[in-house]
């Protein structure tokens, strides 16, 4: 029984929910290309999750229905106060306070289909409030409260700044929620799977998907890219920098991708986005130095730009710190790991795949003064 380490090419399940084709992306069919210049990211939740396009009064339903379930047990936020957060990552305060909900949530282990979607729009509404409130508490200022009128994207600016965000950050902002919203099964979303195909409930299942994102392999490459480009610090820099980290058998971070061989379709679109932030807040060197590395590393590795390259750039001219950049990947990819989980409670299977013995064998015990 030969194994396939890091199950590459394996195909583990059935989905209707997103699919990867020749370097294709498709929500439930939709091309990315048309969600991402079209769409707000509540109707792409709403598509996840109900595998269809909503009218204007299913989606105005649903905001609102999103708006009011933002608010989050005054018992999680005096939990966030508590920690030192000088040396906690905003990751593992999420992964905590998400876990933490589900404890405030009385539906938390009642299995059924409805109850499990009440669970999923909760959860979906409350991790923005999560991350801005920790974010405000680390920055010494109180959480705020979620405007009715705002839209989910410009909510979370809000939220996070305490001020109305300018049209350009919502539409940016908006773009790039839409872009992480789901992606087939990616590390965090099996995580997700495995956990609740044991029938395990909605917040275990988010809880391990967000401890999975976490890592710099996944969606903690975001962080990790601008920390490289604040640490080349110059465009003159890129390459000797870059050649020095692949001499040194270093990865570069936001670079290569486990499906996509040709290139991420997400990256154009962040890029662009990058280009025009990055110029109209002064930040031009991080958009030049991605460019020259973008086009080093396909040259000479032959590996593509992924989708968090050039989310890095986009968020830090969004003015947002840098170790909530992973945070926010979660605050969109959320709406896909409550897509999945729902998709494996409806036709589940336990996950329980084999291991290729590849230990000692035919050992004789000996009783412990003997060794
Ligand atoms: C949202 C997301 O999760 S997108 C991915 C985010 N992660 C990153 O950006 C981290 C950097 N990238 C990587 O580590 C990898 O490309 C992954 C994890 C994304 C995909 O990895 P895998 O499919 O397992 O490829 P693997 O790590 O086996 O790499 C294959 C070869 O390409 C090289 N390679 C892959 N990515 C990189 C990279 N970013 N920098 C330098 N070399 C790389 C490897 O060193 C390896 O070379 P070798 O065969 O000479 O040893
Ligand atoms: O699909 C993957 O392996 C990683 C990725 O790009 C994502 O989760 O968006």
């Amino acid at each position: 029984m030969a194994s396939t380490k890091g199950l590459e090419g394996i195909t583990a399940t059935e989905s209707t929910i997103s699919s990867i084709i020749d370097d294709k992306l498709t929500y439930v069919g939709y091309d990315i290309d048309d969600l991402a210049n079209n769409s707000s990211f509540e109707e792409v939740v709403y598509l996840l999750w109900n595998q269809k396009l909503p009218t204007q009064n299913e989606l105005n339903q649903f905001k609102t229905e999103l708006i009011s379930n933002m608010g989050i047990p005054s018992e999680v936020v005096d939990h966030l106060k508590s920690y030192d957060l000088s040396t906690v990552h905003p990751m593992a305060a999420v992964r905590t306070a998400v876990s933490m909900l589900g404890l405030f949530d009385p539906e938390s282990d009642v299995m059924e289909e409805e109850a499990n979607k009440r669970k999923a729009l909760r959860l979906q509404a409350k991790i923005p409030t999560v991350v801005t409130a920790f974010a405000r508490i680390r920055n010494g200022k109180d959480p705020v409260e979620p405007k009715r009128d705002l839209s989910f994207a410009a909510n979370f600016l809000y939220m996070m700044n305490g001020k109305d965000p300018e049209d350009i950050e919502v539409e940016a902002f908006n773009k790039a929620l839409v872009l992480h919203a789901d992606h087939e099964l990616n590390a965090s979303t099996f995580t997700a799977r495995v956990c609740v195909a044991t029938l395990s409930d909605v917040y275990s299942g988010v809880t391990a998907a967000i401890g999975a994102l976490k890592g710099p392999l996944h969606g903690g490459a975001n962080e990790r890219v601008m920390e490289m480009l604040t640490e080349i610090g110059s465009v003159e820099q890129a390459i000797p920098e870059i050649e020095k980290k692949l001499e040194n058998k270093e990865k570069i971070m936001g670079m290569g991708h486990r499906v996509y061989r040709n290139g991420d379709p997400r990256a154009k679109h962040l890029r662009e986005m990058s280009r025009e932030l990055t110029e109209l807040t002064g930040h031009s060197k991080y958009y030049d130095m991605s460019i020259k590395i973008e086009d080093y590393i396909k040259e000479n590795k032959g590996l593509p730009a992924n989708v968090d390259f050039y989310s890095a750039s986009v968020y830090h001219s969004l003015g947002i710190d840098h170790d909530i950049f992973t945070p926010i990947f979660a605050v969109s990819r959320v709406s896909g790991w409550l897509a999945h989980i729902l998709e494996q409670y409806a036709d589940n299977r336990l996950i329980r795949p084999r291991a290729e013995y590849v230990g000692p064998k035919g050992q004789t015990y000996k009783p412990i003064e003997e060794r």
